[in-house]
């Protein structure tokens, strides 16, 4: 199994490091356009290797595609990330363009790789995958809703005072501050609704804390996270090297599901070694079929944005 990471900064080698540590796949490639940088993250890595038990082999690459060759899997994370203050739409002047040189260099060495978009805006750079490549569509997507669903728990996990190990819940919608959607209806702790333990007003607030997690980090940080974001691209790579089935909300081309076309938006799916197997149809409350509709519209307009 070869990944290739496209972008050797704070995201790209943190999902290299966990994709390691978990030691499913043979080799990984980290590529950047900065000389030298993809190199000397993965020395670094692999000077990790024996003291974090991993075989995984690492190597590092200044804008050579070719060493990407034959990869099964490539996670884009080249681009800017944003400074406090900004939204993630943003940086879509920049980043469209990264992520479309870079998207059609990766299909050229790998053309039946599986594409995981990172870069931001995510939902709109996934549709502009689509757009730049002949993938088919279960082989492109879009990872946010696997990090904002690990920020609901966590802030659920508080809300209830029990171990996030005790609870589960899942975030569908666009990846923005103002597009996620947190299904409350659906979440639980040990298999009870967690509406049996909190209230509206304070689900709410978790609901609102949830979607703006990434700009309350951009905040104390000072730049966007990147051990969170990292560790939900390494879930998504290893279920699907692992062919493991397992149900992530993932940003994917919807033709009529949730009744959305002709975008890339937040959905539950399945992820094997197929990339996205099936589209979960789940039930909403009409309070979040008003959400998904906003959400949708929302990445629309950044979608018009793009020079296609
Ligand atoms: N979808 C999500 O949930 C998340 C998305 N992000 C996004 O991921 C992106 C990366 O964030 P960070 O790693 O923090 O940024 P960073 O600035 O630390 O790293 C970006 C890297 O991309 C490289 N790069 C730029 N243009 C390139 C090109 N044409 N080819 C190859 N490499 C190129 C840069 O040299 C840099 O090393 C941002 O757009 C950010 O908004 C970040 C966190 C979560
Ligand atoms: O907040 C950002 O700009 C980066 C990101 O997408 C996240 O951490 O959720």
């Amino acid at each position: 199994m070869k990944v290739t990471v496209v972008g050797a900064g704070a995201v790209g080698a943190s999902c290299a490091e966990y994709i390691a540590i978990k030691n499913f796949a043979s080799e990984v490639v980290i590529l950047d356009i900065k000389e030298g940088y993809a190199e000397g993250k993965a020395m670094d890595l692999m000077q990790c290797a024996s003291l974090n038990g991993f075989d995984t082999k690492i190597t590092g690459s200044t804008n050579d595609y070719s060493k990407t060759a034959d990869s099964d899997i490539c996670v884009i994370t080249s681009g800017i990330p944003r400074k406090p203050g900004m939204t993630r739409e943003e940086l879509i002047g920049i980043n469209a363009g990264i992520v479309k040189t870079v998207s059609s260099s990766l299909v050229e060495h790998s053309p039946n790789t599986i594409i995981i978009v990172v870069s931001n805006p995510m939902d709109t750079m996934t549709y502009l995958v689509h757009k730049t490549t002949d993938l088919p569509k279960h082989k492109i997507i879009g990872m946010g809703g696997a990090l904002d669903s690990a920020r609901f728990k966590y802030r659920l996990a508080e809300a209830l005072e029990a171990p996030i190990s005790d609870v589960d819940g899942m975030v569908i919608g666009g990846h923005s501050d103002k597009g996620m959607v947190p299904l409350t209806s659906h979440a639980t702790r040990n298999s009870i609704k967690v509406s049996e333990f909190l209230t509206e007003e304070r689900l709410t607030q978790v609901a609102e804390d949830t979607k703006v997690g990434g700009a309350t980090l951009t905040k104390l940080l000072g730049t966007s996270a990147w051990y969170a974001p990292g560790a939900a691209v390494s879930g998504l790579v290893q279920a699907i090297a692992c062919d493991q089935k397992k149900i992530f909300p993932c940003s994917t081309l919807l033709d009529g599901e949730y009744g959305l076309s002709d975008l890339c938006i937040g959905v539950p799916v399945v992820l094997g070694r197929n990339g996205i197997e099936r589209i979960v149809d789940v039930s909403l409350s009409d309070a979040e079929k008003d959400h998904m509709k906003a959400s949708a519209e929302g990445v629309k307009k950044t979608n018009g944005l793009l020079e296609l």
